[in-house]
């Protein structure tokens, strides 16, 4: 797990750092990591380094000056007219040639590798335009872009850019990812993001991104002990007559993610469909650990599922609620419900259009969170799964080809597995958006929902395997 950290939270570490450190000089390790990335990018050739006014200047020019300290030729464009004094006068003494805006532009095609240093943390969206024009030749040629801390025009905290910014094929950032390094499509534009260690101590993050290893050691795996009843009966109430195959989709997603027993309490043809693919599901009512509820409802017959829902709400159980059954929502929720709403839904439930949430995901969910004091997944590109306390946790990310009907049904089948074996409602969600991004991820696809569902036990054992082989491995080491 990593922390994610605003550009305010990072200034105060660095000024706190610079109190305990005085004459301490980060921006020699900042350059040094860049222009170790950039040799690696671009083994040969001409590097040309687009210097901005501010710290993030100095370390581009800094990086050049590594580079011609190396034999390697660089080039820099003061954007401004100005930069870092020390850097310039550091440039200048090993050879690095300063060009102007049309030399830099002419030259273009013929450099190994740009080297974005215009803006990072104090910059504000956007370019000055003769930058802008630079960076989308950038990207029209095809030139390898690497970033210092934040491709330039992109704004640090936010997930959406709003103007022209660079698009890198390497960031290299200090201390920690910021918002813009992992919640897309602002990602997208930071490419392969490498966190560099500048010496910063950073409090507590309220935004994390897990990684596989925290999937691997929070994962419910069962136990010597365990039978189907320990590991957690799952009831799941999906599906209608007109989509019978949401049913179907989640039930599958819960069966391959590993719950100990499902009882499908659905229509009848949906559960025909299911007895069909998965004779190990049975059918009808009994007890249960958790609910799956919503999926594949429909939005005929509304004040059916209103009592569909309220039978989870007097159970008092943790539920999935998902999809149609999010239209139906009390005011308040038992403990242990997960909603998960892609950006629609969750428009749809605060009454706001869905631009505004795509704008800022992480404070709507957190909205809701707060309002209906539970648990909420967030679907889309980025899965946040946002608790009451406003705490954010970022899913492990998968391909974008996931996106298609039926993937979230499965993954709420996936997330009430997860319920069902007792984890809390955050983890439920954030395992499950997780293991079902891996499981995307696995083989080169596209896969329809259902083989991605199926591709959960191969991704799953091999997490198990991984950890077990360290388990078993340690205690004999000592
Ligand atoms: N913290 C760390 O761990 C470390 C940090 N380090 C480095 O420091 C960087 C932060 O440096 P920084 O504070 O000097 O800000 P920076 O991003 O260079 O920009 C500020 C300048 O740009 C201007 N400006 C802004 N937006 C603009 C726009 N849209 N269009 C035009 N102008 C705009 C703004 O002018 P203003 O108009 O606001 O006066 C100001 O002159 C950080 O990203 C990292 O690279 C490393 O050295 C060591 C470890
Ligand atoms: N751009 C994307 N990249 C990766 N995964 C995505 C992307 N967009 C959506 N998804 C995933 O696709 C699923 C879509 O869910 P949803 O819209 O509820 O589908 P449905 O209701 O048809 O099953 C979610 O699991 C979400 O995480």
């Amino acid at each position: 797990m990593i922390g994610v950290h605003s550009a305010q939270v990072i200034r105060e570490a660095e000024d706190r750092f610079f109190e305990e450190n005085p004459g301490a000089d980060l921006m020699q390790i900042a350059a040094r990591a860049v222009s170790d990335r950039a040799r690696e990018m671009a083994p040969t050739g001409v590097t040309l380094v687009v210097v901005g006014p501010g710290n993030n200047g100095g370390d581009g020019l800094f990086a050049a000056r590594n580079l011609a300290a190396a034999g390697r030729p660089a080039v820099a464009w003061l954007v401004t007219g100005q930069a870092h004094p020390q850097a310039v006068i550091a440039a200048r003494q090993v050879g690095v040639k300063f060009v102007d805006s049309s030399t830099a532009m002419h030259m273009l095609p013929d450099v190994m590798l740009v080297i974005d240093a215009v803006l990072g943390i104090g910059g504000r969206p956007g370019l000055f335009p003769v930058v802008e024009r630079f960076a989308t030749a950038c990207d029209d040629l095809c030139i390898p872009v690497l970033s210092v801390d934040v491709p330039s025009g992109l704004s640090t905290d936010e997930v959406t850019p709003t103007a022209t910014s660079f698009r890198a094929a390497h960031t290299v950032t200090f201390a920690a990812p910021k918002l813009c390094h992992v919640g897309e499509p602002a990602a997208e534009r930071c490419g392969s993001v490498e966190v560099i260690d500048v010496g910063l101590s950073l409090p507590e993050p309220d935004v994390r991104r897990l990684d596989e290893v925290d999937i691997a050691r929070w994962w419910p795996w069962p136990t010597a002990v365990d039978d189907k009843y320990s590991r957690g009966v799952l009831g799941i109430d999906t599906g209608s007559e007109r989509y019978p195959g949401a049913a179907v989709l989640s039930t599958t997603g819960a069966l391959n993610a590993g719950t100990g027993m499902i009882r499908f309490v659905g229509p009848e043809r949906a559960a025909n469909l299911i007895l069909d693919a998965m004779p190990s599901v049975t059918i009808g009512p009994g007890r249960v650990e958790a609910w799956l509820m919503g999926c594949g409802w429909g939005k005929q017959d509304r004040d059916a599922h209103a009592a569909r829902l309220q039978a989870a709400l007097e159970s008092g159980l943790p539920a999935v609620v998902d999809a149609d059954a999010l239209e139906h929502l009390p005011k308040t929720v038992p403990d242990g419900w997960l909603l998960t709403p892609h950006a629609g839904e969750l428009a749809a439930m605060l009454g706001v259009h869905r631009r505004v949430v795509e704008v800022d995901p992480i404070r709507h969910a957190r909205q809701a969170a707060a309002r209906w004091n539970t648990a909420v997944l967030l679907k889309g590109a980025t899965q946040y799964v946002v608790e009451p306390s406003g705490r954010v946790t970022i899913a492990v990310p998968g391909p974008a080809w996931t996106a298609q009907a039926g993937s979230g049904d499965v993954l709420a089948g996936i997330c009430g597995m997860l319920l069902a074996a007792g984890l809390p409602a955050w983890q439920a969600g954030a395992l499950g958006a997780s293991v079902q991004a891996m499981a995307a991820a696995h083989k080169p696809g596209p896969f329809p929902p259902a083989v991605i569902a199926r591709t959960l036990p191969e991704v799953l054992g091999g997490l198990w395997t991984t950890l077990r082989s360290r388990a078993f491995v340690l205690p004999v080491e000592q």
